[in-house]
């Protein structure tokens, strides 16, 4: 919005009503950080539920974290969450539907912010020019709104510098030069323990038990070992674990037929069409899976679906 146009509506808005305070008007019409809005947690937990499919973990952790973390007034360090498993599982769609909790603009929002390691720090002789523009940034950002999010996509193939320049702001400390970072949320995607993941669905499967059995204390051993103890993990050499500064480890399921045929029936009805279930099992019979003998999860989770969609 330009300034001028904002300010006219703001005065004809508050003549009309003469009663919204100006900050409200104004939030009306721009984008405001509203760190001290409580999370609607109940509207988290029924999106999660709708939309976020196969991921019983993850939906029940990241609601704890969250609400947890938004009710605290004075929490003592930032939040960390790190997202880990197979790719097409849902990590990005679920930092997504988080940050449009938070910033009613989602990923658009200038409170929420996404670093692809790939894409932004390509070069490794850049390092340290990206750790100087990443902290520039970061600090500027929490300045701002300190409710500022960040997302690290692809946390795996991040160079242990650049982790390193973010790991001040994850500390206890009350502030860092005069900037509190207490109430930002810092999320981390990887692969990172993937494969162990869906080395423990994979036993559940063959020892007959359900899915929605596996408990988080079944997987926290194999994350351990797959990201913890990993010294080829970006995260292991940061640092980041053995001081404790990532709050929670979620695990991501890899996703089967039956999920994935849900996310075809979703984008179908994202696409305003009606569900047509020919379409839909073809759709996902055109999916591969593994393990060669059993083929029960998809090799790209819901990934392909949407552009698979298109040739139906
Ligand atoms: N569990 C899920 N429930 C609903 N939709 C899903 C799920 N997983 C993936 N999708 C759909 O597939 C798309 C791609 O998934 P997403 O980008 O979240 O995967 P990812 O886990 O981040 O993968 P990668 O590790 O490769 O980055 C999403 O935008 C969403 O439409």
């Amino acid at each position: 919005f330009e300034p001028v146009s904002v300010a006219i509506a703001i005065g004809a808005a508050s003549a009309l009503t003469g009663y919204l305070s100006y900050k409200d008007l104004y939030c009306r019409f721009a984008e405001c950080c509203r760190e001290k809005q409580p999370l609607n947690a109940s509207a988290l937990k029924l999106e999660l539920e709708e939309k976020l499919f196969g991921q019983h973990l993850a939906t029940e952790v990241i609601l704890k974290a969250l609400t947890g973390f938004r009710n605290n007034p004075n929490p003592k360090k930032p939040l960390t969450l790190s997202l880990h498993g197979w790719a097409g599982t849902g990590k990005n769609f679920v930092s997504q539907i988080v940050a449009e909790n938070l910033h009613s603009k989602g990923l658009k929002s200038n409170f929420v912010h996404l670093f692809v390691s790939t894409l932004h720090f390509p070069h490794e002789q850049q390092i340290k020019l990206y750790q100087d523009q990443l902290q520039t940034w970061i600090r500027g950002n929490v300045s701002a709104c300190a409710s500022s999010m960040f997302i690290f996509d692809e946390m795996d193939k991040l160079h242990p510098g650049i982790i390193d320049a973010i790991k001040p702001f994850l500390d206890y400390y009350e502030q860092v030069d005069g900037v509190s970072y207490r109430k930002a949320i810092f999320i981390f995607l990887s692969n990172a323990g993937g494969d162990l993941i869906t080395k423990t669905a994979l036993d559940f499967w063959r020892a007959g038990r359900k899915r929605e059995d596996i408990q988080l204390k079944d997987l926290e051993h194999v994350l351990s070992v797959g990201v913890f103890n990993n010294k080829h993990s970006g995260l292991w050499h940061s640092g980041l674990i053995d001081r404790n500064l990532i709050d929670y480890f979620i695990p991501f399921l890899p996703l089967e037929y039956t999920h994935v045929k849900e996310c075809v029936r979703a984008e179908m009805r994202a696409r305003g069409s009606t569900v047509d279930e020919d379409i839909v099992t073809r759709v996902a019979e055109e999916m591969t899976f593994f393990p060669k003998d059993e083929k029960i999860y998809s090799d790209k989770g819901c990934k392909t679906v949407q552009s698979r969609l298109d040739f139906h």
